[in-house]
């Protein structure tokens, strides 16, 4: 429903460029993250979607029509597109309902549909009330509405919950991606949060210095990704260099790099590569404890275990299926 066909964008007459040759797709319903470092090239991916800017080369189809190009450009309103942002700006002066009637003011039955939607976010009874007299997650949930109210084809959230504690987060998180999978709308969010990403997202894009470097389902890029960058971006990795290569006895393709998750680095295995360490350190971190190694060979590495007692002196080792390649 959405191909973005070799998209760049330069703010500085190409000097550099924000975006450069992004292409991708996303099927109705599915449900994207786009992550990236600060300054990667998120919001203005965001905003060439949405119609807000005009690419610099490249196409943009929505439904299988073009609806951006360097000759084309398909205003914002007319895109049945959604949009939800970190600041929810919701008009202060106005009363939930209001507010969300306010973007479909044509539509027939406005106050049932936004009766519906701040229903369907679970705020039914409070349609009167003010945004100041509802907490930051409450406030998300009418943005939601509103941005719902159209019957948009596409939503797009920018960092929808950056502005709220982790606990809330979480929660807003998950009661949010389960209204858009009820609804069936096609959603983009854009986020720095990669644990947000893996958790609701169909499909993730990754977003480095304006390149598109790798776009996949979210169990194939936590466990195939295609660079030590995205593996890094998605939890602690350690580097399988040839100093650990031989500390464990398997060598590896010198034409590649390696790394292994920590987690799958174990204690007391039966691993197909074991090797043994010492203990320097151990820190308790409630669920779990870290252990900080130091292997025959000098060499140093952390591992987190479930295990509660632990000797001076332990084995360690990991599995061939858990080593990720990269070829650079
Ligand atoms: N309107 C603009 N004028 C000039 N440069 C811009 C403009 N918008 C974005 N840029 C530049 O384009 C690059 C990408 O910015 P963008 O805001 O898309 O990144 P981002 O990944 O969304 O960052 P953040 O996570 O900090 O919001 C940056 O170098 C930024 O300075």
């Amino acid at each position: 429903m959405l191909q973005i066909k070799e998209i760049s964008k330069s703010f500085d007459g190409g000097k550099s460029y924000a975006l450069r040759d992004v292409s991708f797709g996303m099927e109705k319903g599915d449900v994207g993250a786009i992550v990236g470092e600060s300054g990667s090239g998120k919001t203005t991916l965001i905003r060439l979607i949405a119609g807000l800017e005009r690419p610099d080369a490249g196409e943009i189809y929505f439904q299988g029509s073009l609806v951006s190009s360097i000759h084309k450009l398909v205003p914002p309103e007319k895109r049945k597109i959604g949009l939800v942002f970190q600041e929810y700006a919701l008009f202060p002066h106005l009363r939930l309902i209001d507010n969300v009637t306010y973007g479909i003011s044509r539509m027939k039955n406005k106050k049932a549909r936004a009766r519906e939607v701040l229903e369907l976010v679970d705020l039914h009874g409070v349609e009167d009330r003010y945004p100041h007299q509802l907490s930051g997650g409450q406030q998300q949930r009418v943005a939601l509405a509103r941005a719902l109210a159209p019957n948009p084809e596409l939503l797009i959230l920018d960092e929808p919950f950056s502005n709220l504690d982790a606990v809330l987060r979480a929660q807003l998180r998950n009661q949010v991606f389960e209204i858009i999978k009820k609804t069936g709308v096609t959603a983009i969010f854009v986020t720095h949060d990669t644990q947000d990403a893996l958790t609701v997202a169909d499909e993730i894009l990754i977003l480095k210095d304006g390149s598109l470097i790798q776009q996949d389902r979210a169990f194939k890029l936590y466990t195939q990704p295609k660079s030590m960058y995205v593996a890094s971006l998605f939890g602690n990795t350690i580097m399988l260099d040839k100093a650990l290569q031989s500390a464990f006895e398997c060598p590896l393709n010198p034409q590649c790099c390696h790394a292994i998750r920590n987690e799958n680095l174990t204690i007391n295995t039966d691993c197909e590569y074991v090797t043994h360490a010492k203990v320097l350190k151990s820190t308790f971190l409630g669920n779990s404890t870290q252990l900080d190694l130091q292997l025959e060979n000098g060499h140093r590495v952390s591992v987190i275990t479930h295990e509660r007692h632990i000797e001076d002196h332990i084995k360690i080792g990991f599995n061939s299926k858990d080593v990720m390649e990269f070829s650079s």
